[in-house]
């Protein structure tokens, strides 16, 4: 229940007096209910078919006394009429605190989501390492909302207690005896709800867990369709899916089974529990029948309230393990926040003057035994305005190398330094918002080509989008696709070939007129006329900014002005391109002996 208190203090954080206001509003539906139930009286007065006594009613009895002496209390019309006022009263300060109500909840959902989805955007890149995506896209979704349902429940659980401590304290005021009784024997009630809720609980954390697993499968296996149509994987991904959905549909139908089992339980119990107290009522204290017919009237509406409560219970126990779940990624986001203080938009952005410089550089993806160094101890600079090539074999560590510049990984030893100055929070925004980075696996969002260049700059002209697009070897692409800037480049650019894709990220790249640009693998797809065209620009790119390529074909780093080679995480040669390639006994020289660029 802890999990619940937080997301409720939260709210309250978030709603304050709109809150406040709404108890305010079921508390006065509540009193007007019970006020509705009284009328009984006057009504029962005037058919004469029960004698009332002022003694039957309790603490009520002079209340009640007062209600006779009004006139129009005397008349069938005036009760009613006042019945009626008190059900469009009751009505109407239903609809607003409806409203509110939704208000709030939505609200609360659009800050839940925006704060997480902020949250998510500085946590480091370490714990997008750490968690799967499938996970957080489930978060942002699936979670989010079981947490709005959940505070939802609550409230409802909330509305109901205030309905309820009416009704008992209505039952109070007429007879204490009797309602104590009652809710002595009500109690034994608890005992169930504490198992039922506990199993509640269980059934929730197994739906997570098995949620989890088809929406990350699902991705999984939508991601890599290609793969299993070209092998025929069906056949053993449509058996993953339905061993996978039956057991979602034991635990759902187990689940309802136990909510029903709860909800007969309830209702026979109290059932039970009316009929023994009629029974004991009338005939062992001989009960008045006004006090008795009232009594009655009061617990029969109350037992569905508090059959309603038993069940939100239940439903708000069963979606507990997805409240964890989100208290827990908010607290793993917390602990991994990068850019604390730094905001997104409109900030400094480095100049790079003299260069940046790994300085006794160690690193592990996990820090843990004997793990092996996905770099170890590395000393380099990388002068600004200059290219710098980093070459090495498969698995040698180099986008581990780039993603440590970036202040994507931080060092287990050593020192990243920006200009002379470590790399720390203050300078790290600085620093990213100068880099332009294409990745070995370029990225297009499912929008028009000038949408995708813009994101980049977006205060770039027609002009210099083309300018950008034929920089990097891509303006005869562009001019040919059917709307030009405007064609929609599809999910993910899947309407583009991957050499295609590489230019359009490359010009994106370029758009932005960075201090720094990376290339990880970026001109990979590329023939090998392409190639040269975009290895011209980057030659003419010198000087104006600062290039780090990391290309497996050595034909593009061929103008280079130093090349650091690197094999297993340690640098193993550093020089020019031409001096490194003569020595054909060193690997820098044989992998240029075997490259085919
Ligand atoms: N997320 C990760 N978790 C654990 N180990 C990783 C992770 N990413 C890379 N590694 C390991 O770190 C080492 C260096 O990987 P890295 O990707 O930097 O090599 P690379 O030189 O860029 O290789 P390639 O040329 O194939 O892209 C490899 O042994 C790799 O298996």
């Amino acid at each position: 229940m802890r999990a619940i208190v937080y997301f409720m203090k939260d709210m309250l954080r978030f709603a304050g007096s709109k809150l406040v206001f709404n108890f305010a509003g079921m508390l006065a539906i509540g009193m007007m209910q019970s006020a509705g139930i009284l009328l009984i009286v006057p009504l029962l007065g005037l058919t004469g078919l029960i004698e009332l006594k002022g003694d039957d009613f309790g603490y009520l009895a002079g209340l009640l006394d007062w209600f006779g002496h009004i006139p129009f209390m005397q008349s069938l019309a005036g009760i009613l009429a006042l019945y009626v006022l008190i059900i469009i009263g009751q009505s109407f300060i239903g609809r607003h605190q409806a409203i509110v109500d939704k208000r709030i909840q939505q609200g609360y959902l659009r800050k839940l989501r925006e704060d997480t989805y902020s949250s998510l955007l500085r946590a480091d890149w370490a714990f997008y390492l750490r968690n799967r995506n499938a996970d957080l896209v489930k978060m942002l979704t699936i979670e989010i909302a079981q947490v709005k349902k959940g505070i939802g429940l609550s409230l409802d659980f909330i509305s109901a207690l205030i309905f309820a401590a009416v009704k008992i304290g209505l039952a109070i005021a007429l007879s204490p005896k009797i309602t104590i009784a009652v809710l002595l024997s009500g109690g034994i009630l608890l005992l169930f709800s504490r198992y039922f809720t506990r199993k509640a609980k269980q059934f929730g954390q197994d739906n997570l867990e098995l949620s989890k697993i088809y929406q990350a499968g699902v991705t999984d296996h939508l991601s890599g369709m290609k793969d299993i149509k070209s092998n025929t994987l069906e056949r053993v991904h449509v058996h993953w899916m339905n061993v996978l959905l039956r057991k979602v549909e034991h635990n759902a139908i187990a689940y309802t089974k136990m909510k029903t089992n709860s909800q007969f339980i309830y209702s026979a119990a109290s059932a039970v529990l009316l009929a023994v107290f009629v029974y004991v009522l009338v005939s062992l204290f001989q009960s008045q029948p006004a006090q008795l017919l009232l009594i009655i009237v009061i617990f029969s509406r109350l037992w569905p309230v508090v059959s309603s409560m038993q069940s939100s219970l239940e439903s708000v126990a069963a979606l507990i393990p997805s409240l964890e779940a989100l208290i827990k990624l908010q607290q793993e986001c917390a602990e991994s926040q990068e850019l604390m203080n730094g905001r997104f938009a409109g900030g400094r952005t480095l100049e790079l003057r003299h260069g940046l410089e790994l300085r006794g550089v160690s690193f592990r993806y996990r820090q843990e035994g004997d793990r092996p160094y996905a770099l170890n101890n590395i000393h380099m600079h990388i002068p600004a305005g200059q290219m710098t090539a980093i070459a090495g074999p498969s698995g040698a560590g180099k986008s581990t190398l780039v993603d440590m510049l970036l202040g994507l990984h931080k060092p287990e030893r050593g020192e990243v330094l920006v200009d002379g100055s470590p790399l720390a929070e203050h300078n790290l925004l600085p620093l990213r918002r100068a880099v332009s980075y294409v990745s070995q696996d370029p990225f297009l969002f499912h929008a028009s080509l000038r949408d995708n260049l813009m994101l980049m700059n977006e205060s770039a002209t027609e002009e210099e989008l083309w300018e950008a697009l034929d920089l990097a070897a891509a303006g005869d692409l562009a001019r040919g696709l059917p709307e030009r800037l405007d064609t929609i480049i599809g999910d993910r650019g899947v309407r583009l070939s991957g050499g295609e894709r590489q230019r359009i990220v490359l010009a994106r790249a370029l758009l932005r007129k960075p201090a720094i640009l990376i290339l990880d693998e970026a001109t990979s797809a590329l023939d090998t006329v392409t190639e040269r065209r975009v290895k011209e620009t980057l030659d003419s790119l010198k000087g104006s900014m600062t290039i780090i390529v990391i290309a497996h074909r050595l034909s593009t780093i061929q103008h280079a002005d130093q090349v650091i080679v690197l094999d297993h995480g340690e640098i193993v040669q550093r020089g020019g391109y031409d001096d490194l390639a003569v020595d054909g006994k060193r690997l820098f020289g044989r992998m240029v002996g075997h490259s085919t660029g």
